[in-house]
């Protein structure tokens, strides 16, 4: 669904889905159809009590082979949520489970693995997986009506609508797509009709994260409104070593929102430094209208840039320091966010676009 949308469109622009972009994604369903073992682009159903039959149906519907496969793992005399596995022709692969539509993991060729997932995270779907990309929606923070901070979306099973790795047939580039719609459970936290969807796409030297929501209350008047986030966890070698852990990108007079001064009320600051380095205190900061590539330098002489492509406003740069000793120095979070001027979307079909690219660059 993602290409049906014009380039031309501002980054917080939305669009109401045109009979021409309906074409696209028609054909551009066909086109899976035509990549995967089936006939039939069929959602299915999630089914907590029989996970293996689950997997087995995903693998039947879902699959292409050598590109894109469904599993679970044992966890603590249980199941982990399903995931899909995504490997690119170069080796690189990718991990997203169900649960939260969270990418949990993502490997270079070398088998190097760039996110971070705390020692702390459960995959038994009991609570959102503490690490990878965690989906924020429909709040970031405790920035708007709900209690639950960072919203629902990631602590919920999604759904696969799809999949694909036929951009290129000589260099295939593994997709997935999920999608999460307002249901009985969603209504009673957030009373609005709406429909995400999260494409994740492995290419060759980048992870392609877009994230769409669609407001599907009938009347035009019946506004969504909504903060939100891609909350990714990145590995650094100690996140301690400012020479060479910090993170980058014209935030220099940028205006910033500093949580650890006061969480609740954060107050408005400019940023007066080059960089941002960790290891002396929390560090949990939301750059507004940043410019769209920030790039965490990790230590290695390499660099992941975080690019708001579309969509996204803001940079949130977040390292818990001390409140989790066991792993701080391992991981900075650099996530692209609109963590508050809220998203205002028209009812009546009218979807917002995001996309992020995670790319390592070598220094
Ligand atoms: O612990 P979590 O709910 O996953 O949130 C982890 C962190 O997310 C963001 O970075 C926020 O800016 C932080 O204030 C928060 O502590």
């Amino acid at each position: 669904m993602t290409s049906t949308q014009s380039s031309s469109l501002s980054f917080t622009s939305s669009f109401k889905t045109s009979s021409s972009s309906r074409k696209q994604r028609q054909r551009r369903r066909r086109r899976r159809r035509a990549h995967s073992f089936n006939d039939e682009l069929v959602v299915v159903k999630a089914s907590t009590n029989d996970d293996e039959e689950f997997v087995s149906a995903l693998n039947a519907k879902f699959a292409i082979p050598t590109s894109v496969s469904f599993f679970h793992d044992e966890c603590d005399e249980t199941k982990s949520s399903p995931y899909v596995s995504l490997t690119h022709k170069n080796g690189s692969t990718a991990k997203v489970y169900l649960f939260g539509a969270n990418c949990a993991s993502w490997t270079q060729p070398t088998g190097d693995e760039v996110l971070f997932v705390r020692p702390d995270a459960k995959f038994d779907e009991s609570v959102p997986i503490a690490g990878g990309i965690p989906i924020c929606f429909p709040q970031f923070g405790m920035n708007g009506p709900m209690s639950q901070q960072h919203g629902f979306a990631r602590n919920m099973r999604w759904e696969v609508i799809g999949t694909s790795a036929d951009v290129n047939p000589d260099d295939p580039e593994p997709a997935v797509m999920l999608s999460l719609k307002s249901n009985e459970e969603t209504r009673k936290m957030w009373p609005f009709e709406f429909e995400c969807t999260y494409e994740v796409t492995l290419r060759r030297e980048k992870l392609k994260c877009e994230f769409c929501v669609k407001n599907c209350a009938d009347d035009l008047k019946d506004e969504l409104e909504f903060t939100a986030a891609l909350h990714s966890y990145i590995e650094v070698v100690d996140a301690t070593d400012s020479e060479n852990v910090y993170v980058k990108g014209n935030l220099k007079g940028k205006s910033y929102m500093d949580k650890e001064i006061d969480a609740k009320n954060p107050p408005l600051m400019t940023y007066d430094k080059d960089r941002v380095t960790f290891g002396t205190k929390l560090v949990d900061s939301i750059f507004l209208n940043t410019d769209p590539e920030v790039l965490l330098h990790v230590g290695n002489g390499a660099a992941v840039s975080v690019e708001n492509t579309t969509g996204w406003r803001d940079h949130v740069i977040w390292n818990p320091h001390e409140n989790m000793p066991q792993c701080y120095k391992q991981f900075a979070c650099v996530e692209s966010a609109c963590a508050v001027k809220p998203v205002v979307l028209p009812g009546d079909g009218y979807v917002w676009k995001s996309e992020m690219n995670l790319t390592v660059v070598t220094l």
